[in-house]
């Protein structure tokens, strides 16, 4: 694309940064909150679910999975930075969006602190670094979301499809992640060396791009194969990387491992957002939307998430429960809700 076409994506990402900046007496009131406990919070079940939480206690629940990941202090994170990093973090996301916003970033995060905290195999499989990597690639993953998927941006032509071909939304959600590093007052990783800086930034980068299910779907025979084996050598970077990316997939699908009620009301959230993009592609490229975008559609939704959890979610789950049998919660979920969804579909 063209140079000052560039330039005014750069533009218009530098306005947004600003306006996703945190407001001054907000990080004060986030500064001297005093942090519930985990357990307070819940952020120790595999159940967890953020409704009905009140906003101010989700970035409270953030700073609290900071710091009981040891994370503060591991790496001397400035808490005021951070309190202005988890809020400009909040910001960055649409609440106009009905699935893709804050509460399915603080999901996903809280799905990722769920099995970190759970398996001490991951306490000696990953670096602090790489813990410091997949807290800030959850809660970033999905920044500024649109509500719209890749193939709909790269359809429609929109800048985002000129700066970054494909993956496009999830290079546009790492490039905001950095700028909010970058930004004064909120550069959480200020504190470590240029060496760890440069590696932290790579697996976050990694980490984030690993969320495009195109990628995850390219990526997961080698892991399933990884997942017969009796015994795994983690000490090789590649297979560390693809252990970090299947766990990012883990934490962000995993709103289908829910207690029924959650799964429920989440899934009407994901419903409403493909249907509105199933009503912009109808007006804008006068074409039939793609079957799961079609409102008419909406009494293949049960049998849909039944496709969904035997093509996409199930398999993984039951990987990452064969290696860590810790995170079998997150299998035993998703294998219910494919009951409940199949006894749906049957009524039909
Ligand atoms: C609930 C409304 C219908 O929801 C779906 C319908 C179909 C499929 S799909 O597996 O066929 N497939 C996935 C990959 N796309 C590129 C093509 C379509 C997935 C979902 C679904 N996705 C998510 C993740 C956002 C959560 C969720 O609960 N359900």
């Amino acid at each position: 694309i063209t140079e000052e076409r560039r330039a005014s994506i750069e533009v218009t990402q530098e306005v947004l940064a600003y306006h996703i900046t945190a407001a001054e007496q907000e990080i004060q009131a986030l500064q001297e909150a005093t942090i519930p406990s985990a357990e307070s919070l819940f952020i120790l079940d595999f159940h967890f679910s953020d409704f009905g939480l009140p906003e101010d206690l989700t970035t409270q629940a953030t700073i609290r999975m900071f710091l009981d990941l040891n994370l503060v202090q591991d790496f001397n994170i400035d808490y005021k930075n951070l309190c202005q990093w988890v809020l400009t973090v909040r910001r960055g996301y649409r609440n106009s969006v009905p699935y893709h916003n804050w509460n399915h970033a603080l999901s996903t995060a809280q799905s990722m602190f769920a099995m970190l905290m759970a398996t001490d195999q991951f306490q000696t499989i990953f670096s602090r670094l790489e813990i410091l990597a997949l807290m800030i690639a959850t809660l970033n993953h999905d920044l500024d979301h649109r509500g719209v998927s890749n193939s709909y941006i790269e359809r429609s032509q929109q800048p985002l499809a000129q700066l970054y071909g494909h993956s496009s939304l999830e290079n546009h959600h790492y490039n905001l992640c950095l700028f909010i590093l970058n930004n004064t007052g909120s550069q959480i990783l200020s504190g470590l060396s240029s060496e760890d800086h440069r590696a932290v930034l790579h697996m976050i980068k990694r980490a984030i791009l690993a969320t495009d299910l195109t990628v995850y779907m390219e990526r997961r025979k080698e892991f399933f194969s990884l997942s017969k084996k009796s015994r795994v050598n983690w000490k090789s970077e590649k297979k560390r990387d693809l252990l970090r990316s299947m766990l990012m997939t883990a934490s962000d699908l995993s709103a289908i491992t829910k207690p029924w009620p959650e799964q429920k009301r989440i899934a009407n959230l994901v419903a409403m957002e493909f249907f509105a993009q199933g009503d912009k592609e109808r007006e804008e490229f006068k074409i039939k939307p793609i079957d799961i975008m079609n409102r008419e559609n909406s009494t293949r939704l049960p049998c849909m998430q039944v496709e969904y959890i035997d093509d996409i979610c199930y398999p993984l789950y039951k990987a990452v429960s064969r290696l860590f049998d810790t995170c079998s919660p997150l299998m035993n979920g998703c294998k219910k809700n494919r009951e409940n969804w199949l006894h749906l579909a049957a009524e039909g």
